[in-house]
Formats: C-alpha cells, sequence, structure tokens
C-alpha cells in the first residue's frame, strides 16, 4: 500500500549540527522537505461545533494569559520570514474570528512581513461585518467551511443554525476582494447526500470547492477508517450530474487535488488526507494559540516557543528552538499503519 510517505532526500548543505541537521536557516526535517507555509491558531474557541472537529460543549477555554497576544504573532510570524524561510502564512484556530483582535494581528503581520500572502481559514459566521475591514488590514483571501447548503444539514452537522450567516459572510468577503474564496467540505453521509448541490452553489456563486476526507481529529474519537467517505465514492457521487477530468495539483505540496468541471475552467478539488496522502510533499509548520510548534497535525510533540519568548530571548534563539522541532518532524501521519493511535488534540485545538 502506498503510504505517501517521505524517503530521505538529500539536501545542499556540507556544515552539519551534532543531530546532523545541516546548517541552513530554513525548517528543514529529517526527510529532505523545506516548510514554507505557516499555520498560525488563534484561539480554541469557536461559534460552531461541527461533529467531525469540537464536542458539544466546546474546548476547554485557554486563559488569556496563556494565549499568544497580538504583538506575540507578530513577532513569531516575522521570525518565521525573516529567519526561517516562510513564504506565506495563514490563520486559524478555532475560529480566528472569535479574535477581536485579529484585525490588529493581520494589519501587525501586513506591516512586518510586507508581499509575504496572509490568508484565512474560518467558518465566516459573522464574517459580513468584518470582511472589509480585514481586508483593509492586509488580508489577501479565505478558505470557509461550508459542509452543506442545505439549512437543515448545516444545523446537525455544525450544532448551530448559522447558514444564513456563513452566506452572509462569503458574499461579503467577494465584494471585499478577500478572492478566490474556497470553500472546505468535509466529507460524510450529509454532506455526500448534497454533494452535488453544494458544487452546483458554487459553481454559480464563483466559489471553488474541495472536499476533504474526514481525518481521525474529532474531539469525540468517533471516526472510524470503515465509516469514512472516501474521495472514490465522492467522484461516483459527482459523476452522476458533472463530467469531471482530472488535473492534478496546483504544486506538488498543496493538500488539493483538482478535477474540471464540465470542461472548465470551474474546478473542484478533493483533499484525501487519508487514502491518498500527501505526507511526501508537505511544507507545513504549525503555531498553535498556545504558542508551541507543531511539526505535524499528528504530532503530539510540540515545542514551546511562548515561554522562552517571555523570558526575553532573541529572535535567533526563538529560530533555533523552531528548527529543532521541524528536523525532528515525523515522516507523516500513519493513520494507515496498525496501531495508529490519534494525536490528543483535537482538530479545532491544533488549528487545522
Ligand atoms: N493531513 C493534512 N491535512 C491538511 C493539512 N493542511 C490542511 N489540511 C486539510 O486541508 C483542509 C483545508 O485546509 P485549508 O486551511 O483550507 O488550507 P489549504 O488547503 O492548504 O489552503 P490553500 O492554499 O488555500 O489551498 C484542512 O481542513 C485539513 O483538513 C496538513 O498539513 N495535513
Ligand atoms: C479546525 S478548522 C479552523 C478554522 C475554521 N474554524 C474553519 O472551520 O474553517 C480548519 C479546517 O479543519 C477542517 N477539519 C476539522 N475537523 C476535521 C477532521 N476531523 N478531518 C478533516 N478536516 C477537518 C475544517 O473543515 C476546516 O476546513
Ligand atoms: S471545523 Fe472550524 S468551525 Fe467547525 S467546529 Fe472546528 S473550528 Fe469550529
Ligand atoms: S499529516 Fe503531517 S506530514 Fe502529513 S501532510 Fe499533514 S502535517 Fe504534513
Amino acid at each position: 500500500m502506498d503510504l505517501g510517505l517521505p524517503s530521505v532526500r538529500a539536501l545542499s548543505s556540507t556544515a552539519e549540527t551534532a543531530t546532523g541537521r545541516p546548517e541552513v536557516h530554513e525548517l528543514v526535517d529529517q526527510f529532505g522537505r523545506i516548510a514554507r507555509d505557516l499555520r498560525v491558531s488563534l484561539t480554541e474557541k469557536c461559534s460552531l461545533r461541527c461533529t467531525y472537529c469540537m464536542p458539544v460543549e466546546g474546548l476547554p477555554e485557554i486563559p488569556q494569559q496563556q494565549l499568544l497576544s497580538a504583538d506575540e504573532v507578530v513577532r513569531l510570524v516575522t521570525i518565521a520570514v525573516h529567519r526561517l524561510g516562510i513564504r506565506e502564512v495563514r490563520f486559524t484556530g478555532g475560529e480566528p474570528l472569535m479574535r477581536r483582535d485579529l484585525e490588529a494581528i493581520v494589519a501587525g503581520c501586513a506591516e512586518a512581513v510586507p508581499g509575504v500572502p496572509l490568508s484565512m481559514t474560518t467558518n465566516a459566521v459573522g464574517l459580513e461585518h468584518r470582511a472589509e475591514a480585514l481586508t483593509r488590514a492586509g488580508l489577501s483571501r479565505i478558505n470557509v467551511s461550508l459542509d452543506t447548503i442545505d439549512r437543515h444539514y448545516f444545523a446537525e452537522l455544525t450544532r448551530r443554525d448559522r447558514l444564513d450567516s456563513v452566506l452572509a459572510g462569503i458574499r461579503a468577503a467577494q465584494e471585499a476582494g478577500l478572492t478566490p474564496v474556497k470553500i472546505n467540505a468535509v466529507l460524510m453521509p450529509e454532506t455526500l447526500y448534497g454533494a452535488a448541490d453544494l458544487l452546483q452553489w458554487c459553481l454559480e456563486s464563483g466559489c471553488a470547492l474541495r472536499f476533504i476526507e474526514q481525518m481521525p481529529l474529532d474531539a469525540d474519537h468517533v471516526w472510524a477508517r470503515a465509516n469514512m467517505v472516501d474521495a472514490r465514492t465522492l467522484l461516483d457521487v459527482l459523476g452522476e450530474r458533472f463530467d469531471l477530468r482530472e488535473v492534478g495539483r496546483e504544486d506538488l505540496s498543496a493538500p488539493a487535488e483538482e478535477w474540471l468541471v464540465n470542461g472548465g475552467p470551474a474546478t473542484v478539488g478533493i483533499i484525501a488526507s487519508v487514502t491518498r496522502s500527501f505526507c511526501e510533499d508537505c511544507d507545513r509548520t504549525r503555531i498553535t494559540a498556545q504558542g508551541t510548534v507543531r511539526s505535524c497535525l499528528f504530532s503530539d510533540r510540540e515545542v514551546d516557543l511562548r515561554d522562552t519568548l517571555r523570558s526575553g530571548a532573541d529572535d535567533e534563539e526563538l529560530a533555533r528552538l523552531w528548527r529543532t522541532a521541524m528536523w525532528n518532524k515525523s515522516a507523516g501521519h500513519g493513520i494507515n499503519a496498525a496501531g495508529f493511535v490519534p494525536p490528543q488534540r483535537s482538530m479545532g485545538a491544533i488549528g487545522g
């Protein structure tokens, strides 16, 4: 079985540290991958309770003091870009819109790292009131979670009746120029049932839809491989209404594989994290809302930066810790391996 795991690739550097890590400033790992894409979680809080992500009562609250402040986020993003070779930054959560200082965080980063694309993954609840300000602050584009346009299923899947607010948020984002708006839909039996309608809606609304295979990152731990709706099943269902032609990935490290819909130019993407894993070309590094480096979605081995930063460390010391954390990144998620154990943190607590 192809597990999509990386093989060791040579890096072009002669000098090495004691651990064997080459003396390069980028975030390299032992499999020759280089992280260029930073995902920063801003909070564990959320306005929805998607069943594949959050428990019904929400995640345990993180005391304010333990969360990275706006200035701390800006400092870490600056280090990532200037010292570690990061080329794009995404804000996520939890729900980033739950941070009242989100506009300040975006503006601070835009000023500190001009020219670096700043994007956000969001559920879009309440976005209609902030899209313009976020554009002015320097946000480039957004991806929105929307699993179904059926109000009944939306309320069931997210445990909140907020479909209207999400749709208003998407429209406002488009009007404010936060484009292209990409839609993320996690594959579940309910999503599969409405998948063709959701694609039709996205085609008409000018959004780029991607379906995502559900991963064992739900807080309730009910995920089971046997019950998972996979990319193959989705393609069969969509194929009944649309003509689909495979075009592949935008670039090797992009999670989504694209299919041309009815001859194009519109596409539909599938992020097949489980059945067609893309760990081999992973270029992501993550910072949790509490300021730890998480080298892989599935690895609970985190390295603290927040306390080191607060104790007065300089930028290079923080960069060194970050490099070491990424050097020890695991080969991949291992979901398909015997004896796989899901990580302790759920998706909302990591920053998906
Ligand atoms: N296994 C795995 N899945 C990921 C990773 N990053 C993102 N995903 C999945 O892809 C989904 C979409 O991620 P987004 O936040 O929209 O980011 P993206 O697809 O990288 O973003 P674009 O650059 O806009 O295409 C997430 O909800 C995850 O389910 C990753 O590093 N590993
Ligand atoms: C954790 S959310 C955080 C940002 C924002 N609240 C949102 O929903 O877009 C980021 C992404 O993770 C995805 N996600 C959550 N749980 C997942 C799971 N168990 N498997 C796959 N993707 C998941 C969501 O669909 C969303 O696109
Ligand atoms: S997927 Fe996003 S919107 Fe849904 S519960 Fe998780 S963090 Fe909230
Ligand atoms: S599971 Fe880990 S290694 Fe694989 S793509 Fe995601 S973050 Fe990268």
